[in-house]
């Protein structure tokens, strides 16, 4: 056990360097591969809501694309909000509400306050709508590292984990598509992402030139 988490510390510093080579436009053209596959996904195209994530300024797909296709083709948008007390790593995903000033693209959350790792939360004049299980008829999910078991690596919080747990709790589905730029994946066939009991797999993983179920 002890063992799991020192290999995955391991493999998070590994994983971030190499994500630190990555220039803005490799992130950039990456990113677009990897939307333009999910765009082609039936379970994208018919799923009402969506989960999503706001990026991180480096070392991450950036997600302005998707956000504006799920706003143009009028998904429900759900995103990550943390909890206040940063020691629970409690996370809920909070549907986005717009009024009619912004609702025409995906630009909406430029305005947004940002949390500690840089990243954009909902600001308090927005109204609260929570997920519960059963809203998001789709996940997609960030990660630092991905293998070709599907099986991921977080950024050591157990946000996801701990999420994911909420919402599946009462036998609800929630489809997970995990997304990832190519360092990400991990390719020596020797290389595994280690496996805790609370890791759940996802069910695909989307890469800029490959997709893996
Ligand atoms: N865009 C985005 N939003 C997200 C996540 C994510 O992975 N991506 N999360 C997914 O969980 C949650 C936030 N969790 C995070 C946890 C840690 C760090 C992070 O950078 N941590 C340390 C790394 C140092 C270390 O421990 O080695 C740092 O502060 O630099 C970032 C996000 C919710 N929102
Ligand atoms: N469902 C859960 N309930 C309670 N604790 C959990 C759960 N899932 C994970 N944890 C705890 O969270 C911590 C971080 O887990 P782990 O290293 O697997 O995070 P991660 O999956 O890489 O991160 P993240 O999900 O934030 O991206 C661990 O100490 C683990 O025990």
């Amino acid at each position: 056990m002890e063992d799991i988490r020192k290999q995955k510390q391991e493999l998070r510093k590994q994983l971030r360097s190499a994500m630190k080579n990555l220039t803005v436009e490799d992130i950039e053209i990456q990113s677009k591969s990897v939307w333009e596959k999910v765009f082609k996904l039936p379970i994208y195209q018919n799923a009402k809501s969506v989960g999503l994530f706001l990026s991180m300024p480096m070392g991450e797909i950036n997600t302005d694309l998707i956000l504006q296709h799920c706003v143009q083709n009028g998904k429900d948008i759900y995103v990550p909000e943390v909890g206040k007390n940063f020691e629970l790593c409690d996370m809920e995903l909070r549907k986005v509400i717009l009024d009619e000033s912004n609702s025409d693209n995906g630009m909406f959350h430029k305005s947004w306050p940002k949390n500690k790792w840089n990243i954009p939360e909902p600001p308090d004049s927005m109204p609260t709508d929570t997920a519960k299980p059963g809203d998001i008829d789709l996940m997609i999910v960030p990660g630092l590292g991905f293998d070709r078991s599907c099986n991921r690596l977080g950024q050591g919080k157990g946000y996801y984990d701990r999420f994911i747990a909420k919402m599946t709790k009462d036998g609800q589905d929630l489809p997970l598509v995990a997304v990832a730029l190519k360092p990400q994946l991990l390719v020596d066939g020797s290389q595994k992402i280690p496996v805790a009991e609370y890791d759940r797999k996802m069910d695909m993983l989307i890469l800029p030139d490959e997709s893996i179920e």
